[in-house]
């Protein structure tokens, strides 16, 4: 069939899979923090407080400080490769890339700051995939996770004239995939380590306590996650929330509070686990594996190890394959 020059180009068909995450700085500077923290805290999926009195505090007050100690911080955890978070994101894309035919392109993008969700979508879509897959990588559902990187992707989608069809991956709290990633993955890093922990510390993200009031699972996603590998592995382990923000009640225990008082009780050698992380980041590493065991040592603890997260590992890798196949069944030929 003869195209007529001034014919938009034809791409072949393809389908898409857009991995995403939180975002990150682009460097460990306060001017890049500040902006970032800008973005992610005007967010009303994550701040519920009506803007005309949120505003003013976080302009007036936190982004002229929280910016330089959180920059600190980050400056702890950069690598060669920048942001731990967005490193790995990109490695995990980069490893899922050819894995669901050569139909199907992988890429990842950031809910705040770079890669740009819109900016990822419009390139799947102009490459030519007509169904895309929006993979987000939140096992527990959360609206300030899940919910706002799905928001930011239909935004984008609403400006589009020729729209792909559209998927989003469910979250994956209790997945036997993800359990058996997870026990496998952590099995293994206990027998690497040169001390037999008393207990298992499973640290999720914290969220303010009212969003579990007003219907959130995240609570409960934790809970059921925490219980079902707790199942895999045969003992119990310790659920606690991280990374409190601002003044309101959290969700507990908090993981900092868990820590110190747990050598008084006589448990003196502790491993901990995000399983709520895909990627470790700014809270696992410098919250949890530097202050954490600051904390837990200086309150009378003897060995702490920090366990990394799935990251882009085989048993992570495995669990992400099954997981988007499974939810690309009828757009690609079933293996
Ligand atoms: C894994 C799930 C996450 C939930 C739930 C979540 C809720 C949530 N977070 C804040 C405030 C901050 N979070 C920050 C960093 C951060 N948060 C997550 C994930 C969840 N947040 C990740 C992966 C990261 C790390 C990003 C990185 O660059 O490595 C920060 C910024 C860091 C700092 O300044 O301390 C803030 C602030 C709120 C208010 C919230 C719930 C509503
Ligand atoms: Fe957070
Ligand atoms: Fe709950």
């Amino acid at each position: 069939m003869l195209i007529p020059a001034d014919h938009p180009p034809i791409p072949t068909r393809k389908i898409g899979v857009l991995l995403t995450n939180l975002g990150t700085p682009d460097g460990p500077d306060a001017k890049s923090v500040k902006r970032y923290l800008g973005e992610f805290l005007s967010d009303k999926r994550v701040v519920e407080i009506p803007a005309i009195a949120w505003q003013p505090i976080l302009r007036g007050i936190i982004l002229n400080t929280r910016p330089k100690k959180s920059a600190h911080a980050y400056g702890l955890v950069w690598s060669e490769e920048g942001s731990p978070l967005a490193a790995i994101t990109r490695r995990q894309s980069q490893a899922l890339q050819g894995a669901f035919g050569d139909g199907v392109m992988v890429d990842y993008a950031m809910r705040y700051g770079n890669p740009a969700i819109a900016d990822r979508l419009t390139a799947l879509k102009d490459a030519g995939c007509e169904r895309i897959l929006i993979a987000p990588l939140y096992p527990q559902y959360c609206a300030a996770t899940t919910a706002t990187a799905n928001d930011k992707a239909f935004a984008a989608l609403a400006g589009m004239r020729w729209q792909p069809a559209i998927r989003t991956l469910p979250p994956y709290h209790d997945d036997p995939a993800y359990i058996a990633a997870l026990r496998t993955q952590v099995e293994m890093q206990i027998a690497t380590l040169d001390f037999v922990p008393d207990a298992v510390i499973a640290s999720f993200h914290g969220m303010p306590k009212r969003t579990l009031q007003l219907g959130d699972p995240y609570h409960c996603h934790c809970q059921k996650t925490a219980r079902l590998l707790g199942e895999a592995m045969g003992r119990e382990l310790v659920v606690a929330f991280q990374s409190r923000f601002g003044p309101a009640k959290w969700l507990g225990p908090a993981t900092d509070e868990t820590l110190e008082a747990l050598p008084a009780k006589g448990v003196r050698k502790v491993a901990v686990i995000a399983p709520g992380f895909s990627a470790d980041c700014l809270e696992t590493l410098e919250e949890l594996a530097i202050r954490g065991r600051e904390s837990f040592m200086t309150a009378g603890g003897t060995d702490f190890a920090y366990l990394p997260c799935l990251n882009d590992g085989a048993p992570g890798m495995a669990m992400l394959r099954t997981l988007i196949a499974r939810e690309l069944a009828g757009w690609i030929a079933e293996t």
